[in-house]
């Protein structure tokens, strides 16, 4: 299938001159169309980083990002809040449509062309006539999801997108994360610390330790043959993970 996105040898410094910290080295992947790649890693090693300059917020130092198809919002972002980027004193329809509107003047009839993806993400009318503050996280996730998808990407960071929502609510927007893949063939890079939640969603996984890539290979096998110590810690850190691997392999 072919590649939607393909990422070279990327490097980021931070810092000036003399105090140089380097927190990516060399990190390369690509991704089909519809292919989700998961990327886990501990803190500070560098997942949010690699996601902000996949999604063109953040300049490489070294390397290079092709965005292999879609047009100039093909790669969209949803991170832990992401309603923080929507207006609290807008309607939430009215976030959405200035993702796609040319007339800034946003009157009712630019409503109804976002109501397709309020719709599909599982929101009612009434919920896109309210304001951010008056849905839960979980709608509001959802509304961030929608507004995405209106601006059609081919590829979607989502930077721990699930993390502040509650066990169930969680579940239901992975499975919604899940559909949105396979009925908009969109591709996408799922960064968490949790290696669990991951391996939900991921056909493959990329460990980042330090800003290197620790492995990188298909989701069973990177859980089930970690090749390093570093990936098998962050299993072991995972209780739920663990069971459910010992489950699994008694099973087989
Ligand atoms: N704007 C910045 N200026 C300087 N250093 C930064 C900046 N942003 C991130 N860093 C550093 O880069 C390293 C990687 O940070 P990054 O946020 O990418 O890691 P992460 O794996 O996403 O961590 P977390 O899971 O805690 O969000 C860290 O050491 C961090 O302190």
């Amino acid at each position: 299938m072919s590649d939607v996105l393909r990422v070279s040898k990327v490097s980021k410094d931070y810092g000036s001159r003399g105090r140089v910290h380097r927190v990516l080295s060399d990190v390369s992947l690509e991704l089909a169309r519809g292919e989700v790649l998961g990327v886990v890693g501990e803190s500070g090693s560098g997942k949010s980083t690699l996601g902000r300059i996949v999604a063109g917020f953040l300049p490489p130092s070294g390397g290079s990002v092709e965005h292999l198809a879609g047009g100039p919002r093909s790669v969209q972002m949803i991170v832990q809040e992401s309603a923080g980027a929507l207006n609290p004193r807008l309607p939430v329809w009215r976030s959405m449509a200035e993702v796609t509107a040319v007339n800034r003047r946003l009157t009712r009839r630019f409503r109804e062309p976002s109501m397709e993806y309020v719709r599909y993400v599982g929101l009612s009318d009434a919920d896109a006539d309210r304001r951010p503050t008056q849905l839960s996280g979980g709608q509001r996730q959802r509304v961030s999801i929608a507004r995405a998808l209106a601006a059609k990407p081919a590829v979607l960071v989502c930077d721990e997108a699930v993390s502040s929502l509650d066990v169930s609510v969680r579940a239901t927007v992975l499975n919604l994360l899940n559909r949105v893949r396979v009925d908009f063939g969109i591709a996408m890079i799922f960064i968490s610390h949790d290696i669990a939640v991951v391996s939900h969603l991921a056909d493959r996984v990329l460990v980042l330790s330090n800003g290197k890539v620790m492995e990188h290979g298909p989701t069973e096998q990177v859980l089930t043959r970690p090749e390093s110590d570093y990936t098998r810690a962050l299993i072991a850190a995972t209780p739920s993970l663990e069971r459910r691997l010992m489950h699994s392999a008694e099973g087989a």
